[in-house]
């Protein structure tokens, strides 16, 4: 087993499960790195359900996502996940830090992207759409074979992966059973401009269960 160099060290001693994919390719190398956040909050049902964004603008427009952006000079990620959320969606939360990830890309940007993960169950204020995001809820729980006249404020769609960044479908699943993670993932453009990953590992450190 070969773990990704560039995450911070302290997340990586112990693991618990893994799931890794394209050997065959070098780790990119990472020059600098910049801290971001990203922030979900979580409804928890039953029916357990995802408030993502549809992003309008900027880095993974158009891509379904949770709330967040860069750490600000002087300000923790703790606080900077507090921010985004607030100014993506309109609404405050208790955040909890649940997960480290690390994403290379072989086009640029030059840095790689550092990006802690937080997760709320609940929120206060009314989730409004911004310039910047649109929030729809989503059920967490594979509603594919589930044949149901329900309507969609009582069990909304399923999680789009399709409409999300590759990676996500390998930790979201983590995110909502509260089991925390670490991970990265290494891109390259194809010639449609589609990200793919070149090579990812993503893994659960074993202190945590
Ligand atoms: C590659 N795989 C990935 N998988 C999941 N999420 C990813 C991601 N890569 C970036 N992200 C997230 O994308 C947002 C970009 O933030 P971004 O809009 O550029 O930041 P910020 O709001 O500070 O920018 P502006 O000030 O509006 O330019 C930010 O939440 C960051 O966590």
């Amino acid at each position: 087993m070969s773990l990704p160099p560039g995450l911070p060290s302290e997340s990586l001693h112990v693991r618990y499960a893994e799931t890794s994919s394209g050997g065959d390719h070098d780790w990119l190398p990472v020059i600098s790195t910049k801290l971001y956040t990203n922030a979900f909050i979580i409804s928890p049902g039953p029916p357990q359900k995802i408030l993502l964004g549809y992003k309008k603008r900027g880095f993974g427009a158009h891509f379904y996502n949770g709330f967040g952006g860069k750490v600000e000079a002087g300000e923790s990620p703790a606080q900077a996940a507090a921010r985004e959320l607030k100014e993506e969606c309109g609404v405050e939360a208790s955040l909890d830090h649940c997960g480290t990830l690390l994403f290379v890309n072989k086009g640029g940007p030059e840095w790689a992207f550092q990006i802690e993960i937080y997760r709320a169950d609940g929120y206060s204020g009314t989730l409004i759409e911004t310039e910047e995001m649109r929030p729809e809820w989503f059920s967490a729980a594979d509603t594919r074979f589930s044949e149901t006249s329900l309507t969609p404020e009582v069990i909304p769609p399923p999680i789009p992966y399709n409409s999300m960044w590759p990676d996500d479908i390998y930790w979201i699943p983590l995110l909502l059973t509260k089991l925390p993670f670490v991970g990265r993932a290494d891109f390259d453009t194809d010639t449609s401009g589609r990200y793919e990953m070149l090579r990812w590992w993503f893994g659960v450190p074993s202190t945590s269960l």
